[in-house]
């Protein structure tokens, strides 16, 4: 596929500064001038330069305008624009019958999301293209028929779940090869019909409230999952002949999973870094891409590896061949995150180099109902075994019976206006946007805080006014009013009473973990309009009063996940203070905020699986390590509960072993129990012995030097500045031979012994 082809088409889009950077005195290091992106080192003079299809300036240059941000003196670059460059192109190429895929890359908090999908009344390139499009299908007045279907899917930890569907199968959906077209695509996916923009709109609420609740019950942090939207727009028009044809489009919508963590190297020192998926897609994403990019240059030889991972092979038609690619990477504008914001780049810059050949997919309609139809006739002799081995292309019956499935399902699209209506009743049914979505809750209720902005305000639970509303398991012996799942949550966790417009919560149980605005709760306690409520290890609500909607001191008036992880770090003893830090100390925080909630999600499934581990996040002072010269570094202490060996995890490893112990979790919340066969050499919560620095002691060498012995007994003081343990040291001048100098051997001035050999043992 060298030369020729169409090259994917690149943008970069900068960011705004978040509060944390605003409060920290952040400085911007991206400029733009055109399409060219400049990106400076905060640390040497000449900034790197790089060329795309287009950069768009987002960082400064805005105003609010009741909730939609637009453009000062044309410098910003608005939702609008970005979709006028990029979702136009999307659209007017799925009017012409090819397929397109559009990709979000960056780290996390990068600005994906706001381009991709948006927050408000800011609404990203997604819901415009599919309203524009169904614009265009209401204007076109040429008698076209068309069909369009929408699937929203998650991909995380290599498993593959639906998100139109709260019931995915355990170890998620399965990802197969179509034998004859060589494309992957997934099995028993939910791909529903969409009558309108309206429709779709509800869709994707459902899809992210199912998103939000996985996310909360396994805690599988949002920021490392890929979601993948994918919407087919057939069109369907006779030719000249009289003959019904079929064009396909499908458009493939990709917010990736946050960037920085896609290099494993971050576990360096972890014998079990290979076996952790740890962001496995994204990292399969950038040789695959690598490689594209060296066929397109003309590299002979290159074998692309799609089948590396799930992602990888779902988008093999969307990167290597027959789409129309789009990529757009967001870009951190802070000096604290240049290095993650350079390799975003570097890999937009490599991304440009790939070149595809899309080909308008139109068929006559016979003709793909005919081949289905023969196919079908083919797969079902195979599968009755009436057809010899070699001709069933190398396909196991199992696979034989899922292609059989997946024509069938395409079989069943031809009747198209069957199946729109039966989707839009079940719509109107389940009225999906009851329970989620932006209805105003009038009552006292809790709303879910998430890591992901995206995913914040999503689920909501009112307060019943006069009976006690119990918080717990879909276990407990009575059902509570509240179900939640997830870690550390007992059956019965939470009692709230709302009586004489008084709301207090209190544990059920006694243990039941529940923090309120990040202090331990106890006993009873009142809740006030903005308080902020974890429950076991990771539910995090915020609760709001309508009717009393006054706000006690200190409580700001929007509370985000950030201020409410913060607030939990300062209770734990962690400072937040953030101005006058070194670029050190301002990492350090980061990673504290980042890490905390993990420490606590780890301790907790450590707990549930009987694993006898303590984990604790630490900072270690720049003497307390190998190379002193190094400033502040946060680490995580695993302490074994059996036997009070300690081990020091560095930040790398420690990601790398929660997300194994995560999957071990999962594996354990799906019934399965082989995690309790685990060899030790494999298990995450394991470590062989080794040196552990305890802390330090000094011993003063100044009597040595009046030939005076040193006895003493010292404390060794360890990283937090606890006396963990004592030594007693002698240290004592002596002749060479070793033997102690005589009682009165001591020197008044030490200048006596310049120039003379010393000796002392200890
Ligand atoms: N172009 C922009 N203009 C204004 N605000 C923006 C822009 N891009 C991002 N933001 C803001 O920056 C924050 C982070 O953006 P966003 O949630 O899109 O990041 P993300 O990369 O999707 O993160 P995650 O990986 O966690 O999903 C949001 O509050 C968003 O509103």
């Amino acid at each position: 596929m060298s030369g020729g082809g169409e090259s994917v088409k690149v943008a970069v889009r900068v960011r705004p500064f978040n509060q944390r950077e605003k409060d920290r005195g952040a400085k911007c290091i991206i400029k733009m001038t055109g399409p060219t992106t400049y990106i400076q080192n905060p640390d040497t003079p000449n900034p790197k330069m790089f060329g795309f299809d287009y950069s768009y300036w987002s960082h400064d240059g805005f105003e609010d305008e009741d909730g939609v941000l637009v453009a000062k003196n044309d410098k910003y670059a608005t939702q609008r624009k970005v979709f006028d460059n990029l979702g136009q192109g999307v659209l007017d190429n799925a009017f012409e019958g090819y397929n397109c895929s559009l990709f979000a890359y960056g780290q996390t908090g990068s600005g994906k999301s706001f381009s991709m999908v948006g927050y408000g009344k800011n609404r990203g390139i997604v819901p415009i293209t599919c309203d524009e499009l169904f614009q265009s299908i209401d204007r076109c007045s040429d008698g076209t028929k068309f069909e369009v279907t929408f699937s929203m899917l998650e991909i995380y930890n290599e498993q593959v779940r639906d998100l139109l569907t709260k019931d995915n199968p355990k170890g998620g959906l399965n990802v197969r090869q179509n034998p004859k077209l060589g494309l992957f695509y997934v099995e028993k996916l939910k791909k529903v019909a969409v009558g309108s923009y309206n429709e779709i709109e509800r869709r994707m609420e459902e899809g992210t409230a199912n998103r939000t609740v996985a996310s909360t019950q396994m805690n599988a942090t949002s920021s490392r999952a890929h979601t993948v939207v994918t919407i087919t727009f057939d069109q369907i028009t006779k030719n000249e002949a009289g003959q019904e044809t079929k064009k396909s489009s499908s458009i493939n919508l990709v917010d990736l999973a946050g960037s920085e963590r896609a290099d494993s190297t971050g576990a360096t020192g972890d014998r079990l870094k290979e076996g952790a998926n740890i962001n496995k897609s994204l990292s399969a994403l950038g040789n695959v891409i690598s490689a594209l990019a060296d066929q397109s240059l003309g590299k002979k030889k290159v074998v692309v590896p799609y089948r590396d991972s799930a992602l990888t092979k779902l988008l093999m038609s969307a990167l290597g061949g027959n789409s129309k690619t789009i990529m757009i990477a967001a870009l951190s504008p802070a000096d604290i995150n240049y290095d993650e914001t350079l390799s975003t780049l570097r890999y937009a810059d490599r991304a440009k180099k790939i070149k595809n050949k899309a080909v308008v997919n139109e068929n006559p309609i016979d003709k793909l109902i005919r081949e289905l139809r023969e196919e079908n006739e083919r797969l079902k002799k195979a599968a009755s075994g009436q057809l010899p081995e070699q001709s069933q292309a190398g396909m196991s019956p199992e696979e034989i019976r899922a292609q059989l499935l997946e024509n069938q399902a395409q079989m069943e699209n031809f009747d198209w206006d069957a199946k729109l209506a039966e989707v839009t009743n079940q719509i109107e049914d389940a009225q999906l946007s009851k329970a989620h979505g932006p209805v105003k809750m009038t009552v006292p209720h809790f709303v879910n805080l998430n890591e992901d902005p995206m995913l914040s305000g999503v689920i909501k639970h009112p307060i019943v006014e006069g009976k006690e509303t119990i918080i717990g398991r879909k276990d407990a012996d009575v059902m509570p009013d509240i179900i939640l799942t997830g870690l550390s949550i007992q059956k019965q966790h939470a009692s709230i009473t709302f009586d004489n417009e008084e709301i207090v919560i209190k544990p059920a149980t006694s243990g039941a973990r529940i923090k309120v605005n990040g202090a331990p709760l106890t006993g009873e306690r009142k809740l006030e309009h903005n308080d902020r409520v974890l429950l076991g290890s990771n539910h995090l609500y915020v609760f709001m009063n309508p009717l009393k909607p006054g706000l006690p001191e200190g409580t700001p008036e929007t509370v985000d996940w950030d201020f409410a992880q913060k607030e939990l770090a300062e209770q734990s003893g962690f400072s937040t203070q953030n101005s006058g830090m070194s670029k050190d100390q301002q990492l350090a925080q980061e990673q504290v905020l980042e890490l905390l909630p993990m420490v606590t999600e780890v301790n907790a499934v450590s707990e549930e699986l009987n694993k006898y581990r303590h984990f604790e996040l630490v900072l270690i002072s720049g003497g307390f390590q190998e190379d002193k010269d190094k400033g502040t570094k946060v680490m995580v202490q695993v302490k074994n509960l059996l036997n009070n060996n300690i081990w020091m995890w560095e930040r790398g490893k420690f990601m790398n072993r929660r997300y194994m112990i995560q999957e071990m979790y999962q594996q354990y919340i799906d019934g399965d129990d082989s995690f309790k066969e685990i060899e030790q050499d494999k298990d995450p919560f394991f470590d062989p012995p080794e040196d552990v620095m305890l802390g330090t002691a000094n011993v003063f060498l100044q009597s040595l030097s009046y030939l005076l012995d040193f006895d003493d007994r010292l404390a060794i003081t360890d990283y937090k500045g606890l006396d963990t343990i004592f030594l007693t040291i002698l240290v004592t001048p002596c002749h060479p031979n070793g033997r102690s100098l005589d009682e009165d051997s001591f020197i008044e001035d030490p200048a006596e012994l310049l120039g003379q050999k010393y000796h002392f043992k200890v």
